[in-house]
């Protein structure tokens, strides 16, 4: 059984004068792979996929997977057309990957019936695990528990990635134990940890990454105390990567680490002056 557990990243896209910078994500993919994660995900909404054409999107992936060094692969996959949807399932179902992760159909508000039977044909499709995407504050659609219990059924679809806001309905989801939960709300990491999740599918582990990875794995063992203290120093920089849209601040703190330049493609913008100098002055607090 695959197993979606521990500390996932879901990379940035580097830009270079407007251009993917595919020698910078080459090097931050191999940087990665070496902190003790368990896993990436390639053009989750970290990694600015809708500002990608078709051929970039592929040759993002490639260059992760011939980067990860071994390490699981999972590609995001999201929009509203289910059988164009499926076709791209189909494809990548051609690449060594790990699994998908799909988010609900955006902006269109569909029934819940039209969710599960959207979940479903892309799940039929493919023959890697399927994990759920539900961020509703993105898609402007809910994953209401009885549907994600439904899909949970699929013999594919075996994790969700959750940011649905909703504490009883992740718990409802641990308990019932079908799905591994990996928490993608940033803040509410060290409570779903603790409440029995998997792991997490997390951008502002681009930044402490080793930290990260300590916090999960002491949770894991019980030593509270311990993942108390290192997830207290975490909260600042994750609340700053949060400040302004993601993935403006993450950016900014990569490029003040010389990992890659501070570049977004827009409608995105890069993060305000106000907030690179806080991420600076985290950089260096946080810098053992
Ligand atoms: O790219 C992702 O996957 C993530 N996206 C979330 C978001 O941008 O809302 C945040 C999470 O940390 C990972």
């Amino acid at each position: 059984m695959s197993s979606f557990s521990g500390i996932w990243i879901p990379l940035v896209t580097p830009f270079n004068a407007g251009s993917v910078d595919f020698n910078a994500l080459d090097a931050l993919v191999r940087r990665y792979a070496r902190t003790g994660i368990s896993g990436f995900v390639a053009l989750g909404t970290t990694g600015e996929p809708a500002a990608l054409n078709e051929h970039e999107q592929d040759k993002v992936l490639a260059t992760v997977l011939s980067a990860a060094n071994g390490l699981p692969v999972v590609v995001g996959v999201s929009g509203n057309h289910t059988a164009q949807l499926c076709e791209r399932v189909a494809a990548l179902n051609t690449q060594p990957i790990a699994g998908v992760l799909v988010s609900a159909p955006y902006y269109i508000k569909p029934s819940q019936a039209g969710i599960i039977a959207h979940f479903t044909a892309i799940a039929d499709a493919s023959r890697v695990p399927v994990i759920l995407y539900d961020i509703p504050g993105r898609t402007g659609v809910r994953l209401e528990l009885t549907t994600l219990l439904e899909l949970a059924a699929h013999e594919r679809i075996v994790a969700i990635k959750d940011c649905g806001g909703s504490p009883e309905k992740t718990r409802s989801l641990i308990l019932d134990g079908r799905l591994q939960v990996l928490c993608g709300e940033d803040l509410d990491l060290f409570n779903v940890l603790c409440e029995g999740g998997s792991g997490a599918i997390a951008a502002s582990a681009h930044l402490f990454t080793e930290r990260f990875v300590a916090l999960a794995r002491l949770l894991g063992e019980g030593k509270l105390t311990d993942a108390r203290t290192i997830w207290h120093a975490l909260v600042p920089v994750i609340q700053a990567t949060f400040a302004e849209p993601n993935p403006a601040p993450l950016k900014a703190a990569l490029a003040q680490l010389g990992s890659i330049r501070n570049e977004l493609r827009a409608p995105m913008t890069p993060a305000s002056r106000g907030l690179e100098i806080e991420l600076q002055k985290l950089g260096r607090v946080n810098t053992p």
